[in-house]
Parts: structure tokens; C-alpha cells; sequence
């Protein structure tokens, strides 16, 4: 039988609604409203679409959304004014500098500037430590919006077998600290990982972020297993175009697995449906107010 596809789209739509009408509670009992800083260097045709979705999610939640769009040849003082700039901004409650950087930049130092409370990507050393402690902290975007998909799959997450395909700092690792926070006995594979296939085989769920299009096919897959598939990839049609694939190669896993997200429609939209979660989270950690309802790890 196959798989039930995950629909990111629309558990997308319900986390913004969730945010939304918390921010609404925000405003109302107490004046305050959440602020999202997004920083954009150059114009990578992908990243300034990224960058106008955030903007126009942001505003439509009910938050306060600043957008700057600065040159690719902005040198690091530029920037790094730019973020104590926000940092000592009142009216923001989370800052998100769009990777990935021109390469004349340094990324860890500029992440590393960001006030590690406004660190809406989580991305900050301070964060990352804090996850990894299992500590309160500001967890990324995509494996948030995995997490949050994989627990309304599963209910509970507790000692199922989890192997995460990429060891990213941005998704790979943080992704692997979330499952093992829900109690899972997790792998982690990368390119020198001896016999992938029976790895990703003895997994109940698999977390696809490695990168590389269609990489995983269903023969690799445990029957009835969970595939979360992180990639984005565009490859060429035959008719000169392009499209959108994953990591996973879609049409033989969803014969195989329980349930599989697509791409696009799967993990992509739950990035900015966290950061704005995250914004929220922000907001009210900054103001001593309680955690929001069902949207942190
Ligand atoms: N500072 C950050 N930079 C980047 C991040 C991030 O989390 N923080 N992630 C990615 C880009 N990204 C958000 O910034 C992002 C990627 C994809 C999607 C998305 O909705 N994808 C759609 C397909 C979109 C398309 O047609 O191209 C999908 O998968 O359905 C949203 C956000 C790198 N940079």
C-alpha cells in the first residue's frame, strides 16, 4: 500500500495560525508585538524569494517585519554594525541573516554576533550548546518543522530507530539532538558511512538531508517506515526546464514507507512557519512570559 504523504503545506498553514492567533493574545493583553529582522546580502534569485516569503508570512501573523537588503560587496563592519544595530533594537525579537553568506564573509563570526536570545535560526554557537545540553534554547527552523511533523505522525517518539542522512550543522546535527531529545536511538550517516543502505534500512524513521538529488531509493527503505525528506534539489527536465526533487527518489520510496513528505510541499514551508514560531518564542522569553502553546521543541 503506499505511504500517507505528510502534507507540509498544510501543517505549514496551521502552525501560522497557531502563531497567529497567539500573536494576536500578545497584542491585545499586553501590548506587545513580536519583531522579525531579516538581513539579505546580494541577490541569489532563491534566497530573495526565501527572503520575501519570510517578509510577507511575517506580516501576515500579525508581527512586526524590517527587511534589509544590503550589496553583495558589504564588508563584515558593515554588517556586523548592522546586527548590534538590532541586537540593541526593542521592537526586534529575532534576527535571521539569509545564508547561504557571499564568501568573502566569515559566517560563524557573523552568526556568532547575533544576541544569542534574537538567534531565530538557532544557528548561534551559545544555541547550538544549549540543544546539545538538552537545555531550553532556539532551535532551527527545518528540524523544528521535522520534529513537529513526526510527532503529529507518531504521537510519541520514544525508542523508535532514527537515522539522520547528513551531518549539516544546520540541519544534520540539531536534527539528530531533537530526536534523541524524544528519546529515539539515532544514527548519524554522512559519505563515509559503510553500508548505507542496511543503515537507512533499519531505520523507522529517516531523515533525508544529505543533499544530493533522488540519492535514496526505496529499496533502501524498511517497510512502513517514516521518510522525512529535507532535500531541495533542482535538476533538469527533458524539455530544458527544471524541477524540484529530494534526497529521497519519491515515486519507489512511497511504495515502501508509512508515511513520506513530498518536494516540494513537505519539509520546505515548515522552515518559515518555525521561524516565525521562533519569533513568537522570542518575544515572549524576552517579556518573562510563558513558552507558546504547542509550537517549541
Ligand atoms: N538563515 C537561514 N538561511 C537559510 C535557511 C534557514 O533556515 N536560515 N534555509 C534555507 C532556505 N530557506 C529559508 O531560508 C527555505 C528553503 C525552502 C523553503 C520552501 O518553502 N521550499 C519549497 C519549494 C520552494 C521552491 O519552489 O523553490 C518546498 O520545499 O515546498 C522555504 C525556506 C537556506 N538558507
Amino acid at each position: 500500500m503506499a505511504a500517507e504523504i505528510i502534507d507540509g503545506k498544510a501543517f505549514a498553514a496551521s502552525v501560522r495560525e497557531k502563531v497567529g492567533a497567539q500573536v494576536a493574545t500578545l497584542v491585545q493583553d499586553h501590548g506587545l508585538t513580536p519583531g522579525l529582522a531579516v538581513v539579505l546580502l546580494g541577490d541569489d534569485p532563491a534566497s530573495q524569494v526565501y527572503v520575501r516569503n519570510k517578509g510577507k508570512q511575517t506580516r501576515e501573523v500579525g508581527m512586526h517585519s524590517v527587511e534589509h537588503r544590503l550589496p553583495e560587496s558589504t564588508s563584515e563592519e558593515d554588517l556586523l554594525k548592522l546586527i548590534d544595530a538590532l541586537n540593541n533594537d526593542p521592537a526586534i525579537h529575532g534576527i535571521l541573516v539569509q545564508l547561504p553568506l557571499p564568501e568573502h564573509l566569515n559566517s560563524d563570526l557573523v552568526i556568532n554576533a547575533i544576541d544569542p536570545a534574537k538567534d531565530v535560526d538557532g544557528f548561534h554557537i551559545s544555541n547550538v550548546g544549549l540543544l546539545g545540553t538538552g537545555q531550553k534554547s532556539m532551535v532551527p527552523c527545518t528540524p523544528l518543522g521535522c520534529l513537529m511533523m513526526l510527532r503529529d505522525y507518531h504521537g510519541s517518539l520514544s525508542g523508535l530507530n532514527a537515522v539522520v542522512v547528513g551531518r549539516s550543522n544546520i540541519v544534520g546535527k540539531p536534527m539528530a539532538q531533537l530526536l534523541l531529545g524524544d528519546s529515539c536511538t539515532v544514527t548519524i550517516a554522512h559519505s563515509r558511512t559503510k553500508d548505507l543502505p542496511s543503515v537507512v534500512r533499519g531505520a523507522d524513521i529517516v531523515i533525508a538531508a544529505v543533499g544530493r538529488p533522488q540519492m535514496i531509493p526505496g529499496a533502501w527503505i524498511k517497510p512502513g517506515a517514516t521518510v522525512i525528506d529535507v532535500g531541495i534539489n533542482r535538476i533538469p527536465k527533458e524539455d530544458g526546464k527544471t524541477r524540484l526533487v529530494g534526497d529521497v527518489e519519491f515515486d519507489s520510496a512511497v511504495e515502501v514507507a508509512g508515511a513520506i513528505t513530498p518536494v516540494p510541499g513537505g519539509v520546505g514551508p515548515m522552515t518559515i512557519a518555525c521561524l516565525l514560531a521562533n519569533t513568537l518564542t522570542a518575544c515572549c522569553r524576552a517579556n518573562g512570559l510563558p513558552e507558546p502553546e504547542g509550537l517549541t521543541a
